[in-house]
């Protein structure tokens, strides 16, 4: 059954809306999958309530678009889970951050001083990790490749490089330190593991709700005192390390930062902005746990996020998708690998492909858009909140609304797509960069939209142009690779892809 409270004008609901758990009981994972299937039933605008807390959830373009245009400001601020106190540092980080002159400066300086194409071009070497992946491969190609575990390590690699100049996968780092980041984030993963209880959700009690409460607070302590240890060390290296400009890590731009205005630029601020920015995308949260949170208030949603796997969960899990539908589609993957030798015969040149071979491969990039359409990483966005009344859709949206926009749904709505299920890369050509209007934003839109954009598509783009560009790759059987999307808000597989590759003869030279 499904009505509209006329009297107040707000959004059409669903029935049954049950004392104090309000929908949580109707959420099964994955998670868009169901909303799509509640908002394909009725309707793109509707409020639902998870406990206490009002939830706007919206599957259209149109009003995406007028959430994220004339609404911006208005839903630029961020509900206050459990998660945001306790890992966004008390809702200091910059994705779990008030709408406000704090969250505005922490863009401000992310723009300028970490994302911008500059600091970009010149945080240490993401070509020299690709180098290094390569040599792995060469050396491991007569196994099975598990192209999840690949991934995972390369986007830490790259992005603890950027923010403290140190890897920690596959090599030097055999030392304690390594071994220290490893643990923190082998523990993330198991507390990302434990925490996903939406299947459970009738049985949980307020013990398990505390014990699991407890275990992010200590597992945060134990990441607040590592980066806190890479602080310390960045700012005894500091005096030789400013002078070589290029080379400064995110923890070296941030100190110089701090001898200007030490007040501001507390090493509290540093953490939580490196941790943000490491968190990169996940703070849609790896898995959400829901629960059912009888001693507080009614406070039922808990969004929990990992940080020290989490930048890097984002891309990593993008570049394991990709690959995944390039084995169902070797069409696809030739057609690919055709695109990159033409480009190096065009120019004369016999080398790896870098980033700024990017621009010139623009069915690489079709192949990129076509798998964040069909399984972008942050499916629901990241929740907004209202912190005003507004309109949305000729609805009233009272302030306090806790907003989820379902980009999953547009992305798979046979009204927008033809056959939005086959993975048909042809269907971005033309299209330059990573939007097309609203029925398009695998990184959100608006103030809020995702500052990593730029940092991963080149991440993803040039991690996939050399895998492609040097070795054959095939499924390790007959069988397809396996498709089916795991619990969790950032789409991560269910079954880790896995492969098997072989240098192209004609990389030979190149690659040895
Ligand atoms: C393929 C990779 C990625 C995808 C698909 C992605 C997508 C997104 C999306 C959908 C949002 C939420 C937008 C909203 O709230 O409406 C977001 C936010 C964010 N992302 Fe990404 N992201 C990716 C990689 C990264 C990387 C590599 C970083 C950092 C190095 C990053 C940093 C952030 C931050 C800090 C926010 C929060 C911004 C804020 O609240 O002001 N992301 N991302």
């Amino acid at each position: 059954a499904h009505f509209r409270r006329k009297t107040h004008n707000l959004p059409p609901t669903i029935f049954p809306t049950l004392p104090i758990i309000g929908h949580l009981h109707l959420l099964k994972t994955p998670i868009h999958r169901t909303f799509a299937t509640i908002s394909a039933k009725h309707g793109p605008i509707l409020v639902i309530r998870f406990g206490s807390r009002r939830v706007l959830l919206v599957s259209s373009p149109s009003a995406a678009e007028e959430c994220f245009t004339k609404n911006d400001i208005v839903f630029a601020n961020r509900p206050r889970l459990l998660a945001g106190k306790i890992l966004g540092f008390n809702y200091t980080s910059m994705a779990w951050a008030p709408y406000g002159d704090h969250w505005r400066n922490l863009r401000r300086i992310a723009t300028i001083e970490i994302f911008s194409s500059h600091r970009i071009n010149n945080f240490h070497d993401r070509a020299d990790e690709g180098r290094l992946l390569i040599n792995k491969l060469v050396s491991e190609c007569s196994s099975q490749v598990n192209l999840k575990l690949v991934f995972q390590e390369l986007t830490l690699n790259v992005m603890m490089r950027m923010i403290s100049g140190k890897r920690y996968f596959n090599g030097e780092m055999d030392d304690k330190e390594g071994k220290r980041f490893r643990e923190i984030a082998k523990e993330t993963f198991m507390v990302a593991g434990a925490s996903n209880l939406v299947d459970h959700l009738p049985v949980l009690s307020w013990f398990g709700v505390k014990g699991f409460e407890k275990r992010m607070v200590s597992l945060q302590k134990k990441r607040d005192s590592f980066i806190q240890d890479l602080i310390d060390q960045s700012r005894n290296r500091k005096p030789k390390d400013i002078k070589d400009n290029k080379k400064k890590t995110m923890i070296e731009v941030l100190l110089v930062l701090q001898e200007t205005n030490p007040d501001y630029y507390t090493d509290e601020l540093i953490k939580s902005f490196v941790l943000s920015i490491h968190n990169g995308g996940s703070l849609r949260g790896s898995y959400w746990g829901f629960y059912k949170n009888i001693h507080c208030e009614t406070e039922v949603l808990v969004q929990s996020q990992e940080l020290l796997t989490a930048g890097t969960d984002t891309s990593s899990t993008t570049m394991e998708w990709a690959f995944s539908l390039l084995l169902n589609h070797p069409d696809v993957l030739t057609k690919a690998q055709n695109e990159i030798d033409a480009h190096m015969m065009n120019h004369n040149q016999n080398r790896l492909v870098d980033e700024s071979d990017m621009a010139s491969l623009p069915y690489l990039r079709c192949i990129l858009n076509e798998t964040l359409r069909m399984y972008p990483a942050g499916p629901l966005l990241v929740p907004h909140e209202s912190s005003e009344d507004c309109m949305v859709g000729g609805y009233h949206i009272p302030r306090g609304t806790m907003l989820l926009v379902n980009q999953w749904a547009i992305h798979h709505d046979p009204s927008l797509w033809s056959e939005p299920a086959r993975f048909d890369p042809e269907r971005f050509q033309g299209l330059e960069g990573t939007r097309d209007g609203f029925r398009f934003m695998a990184f959100g839109f608006g103030r809020r939209s995702c500052p990593g954009e730029g940092l991963a598509m080149c991440m993803v783009g040039l991690t996939l142009g050399l895998l492609i560009q040097c070795f054959d790759w095939e499924r390790v059987s007959e069988e397809m690779v396996d498709m089916s999307e795991g619990a969790g808000l950032t789409m991560p597989k269910a079954q880790p892809c896995v492969a098997k590759c072989r240098p192209r003869p004609t990389m030979h030279k190149l690659i040895s």
